[in-house]
């Protein structure tokens, strides 16, 4: 299915998919299109449903270092996702996906929080079946492609990610937490389960045994349990007031910069080939491997790489 920019999204990511369903090359970056229409799902009619529960907004910011901050800001309802926000958060992803000097990306909450979910009034509003399906098929479409965005992202916790936002954690590669914070699958004391594909990431973070206790019993995730099952991958200290201390977001780029250092199209095809290594039955996994591969063989950093070697005879 072809996506107005020129992106190309998979019919379903079902095992044995072609690797050109996964991402088109000549794009340089994987779709993530989990549902299409052939499973009912329209997004035009479900962006309109969902613009009609307005508030806050999904705020992206991309830097020059090739880093882009994406920020949830509705501090009035502590991050809550309102319906226009997921649609802001679709766009967003649509805008990486076509960044082509893309290396990292740092997902955050405004005002000290991350966020807490759906925003509750939009949920009683489409509290029907159908309609909390459709909103389930467009945030699934909207993350999945978060996570295979070709560069490498971290969500940056601060104070509460709940329900929805325990979910928008697990769409990134890594989770730093800062001191403090708590990460909770709260949707069982909603009568819930998550619906965000938050679950099926989960399982794959911290596997089958840990993600049953997270959801079954709406365990609270501070960073001392976050990094013992894996589900953190860092702790960042909350800065004091004394002047010169690095912000959470300059301690979570210097974190992330480990990671990024390096040309553009080298760090897109890590992501690319680690993805492909996640996703795909090994055989298909290979031969993209293969694929990628080509694309930085000879390329001008593995050129300038040999050319400073030849000097270490
Ligand atoms: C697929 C998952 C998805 C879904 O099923 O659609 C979900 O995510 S379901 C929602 C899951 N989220 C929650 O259940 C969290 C609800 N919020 C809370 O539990 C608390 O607000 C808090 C986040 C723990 C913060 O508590 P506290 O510090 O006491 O502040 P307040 O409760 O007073 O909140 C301040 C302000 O923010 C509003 N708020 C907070 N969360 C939401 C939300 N998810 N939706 C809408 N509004 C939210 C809260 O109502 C307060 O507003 P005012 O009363 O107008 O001040």
């Amino acid at each position: 299915m072809l996506r107005q920019d020129g992106t190309v999204c998979s019919e379903a990511t079902t095992p044995g998919v072609q690797q050109q369903q996964l991402w088109s090359l000549d794009k340089r970056q994987s779709s993530g299109c989990v549902y299409s229409s052939t499973h009912g799902f329209n997004p035009e009619e479900i962006r309109e449903k969902l613009q009609a529960f307005p508030g806050g907004s999904i705020d992206l910011l991309k830097q020059e270092s090739g880093v882009a901050v994406l920020t949830i800001n509705n501090p009035s309802r502590m991050n809550a996702f309102s319906g226009s926000m997921m649609v802001d958060l679709e766009e967003r992803v649509s805008q990486l996906e076509s960044w082509t000097d893309c290396k990292g990306l740092i997902v955050q909450g405004a005002a000290g929080t991350f966020c807490s979910g759906s925003d509750l009034n939009a949920v009683r509003a489409i509290s029907n079946p159908q309609d909390g399906m459709k909103m389930c098929m467009f945030m699934q479409n909207a993350l999945t492609r978060l996570l295979r965005l070709p560069l490498i992202s971290v969500a940056l916790v601060e104070g509460r990610a709940l329900g929805g936002g325990a979910e928008l954690t697990t769409a990134c590669d890594f989770r730093l937490l800062a001191s403090g914070s708590v990460i909770q699958f709260v949707h069982k004391h909603m009568g819930l389960v998550p619906g965000w594909g938050g679950a099926a990431r989960l399982v794959r973070i911290v596997g089958s045994q840990n993600a049953l206790k997270l959801l079954g019993g709406a365990v609270k995730v501070d960073p001392g349990l976050g990094l013992q099952i894996g589900l953190a991958d860092g702790v960042l200290e909350v800065p004091q007031a004394e002047e010169g201390a690095d912000t959470l977001l300059q301690q979570a780029e210097n974190w992330l910069s480990q990671y990024t250092k390096g040309p553009a199209p080298v760090i897109q095809a890590v992501k690319k080939v680690v993805l492909s290594g996640r996703e795909l039955p090994l055989s298909e996994a290979l031969r993209t491997e293969k694929d990628v591969f080509g694309t930085v063989w000879g390329g001008p950093a593995n050129l300038q790489a040999l050319a400073s070697k030849s000097k270490h005879k």
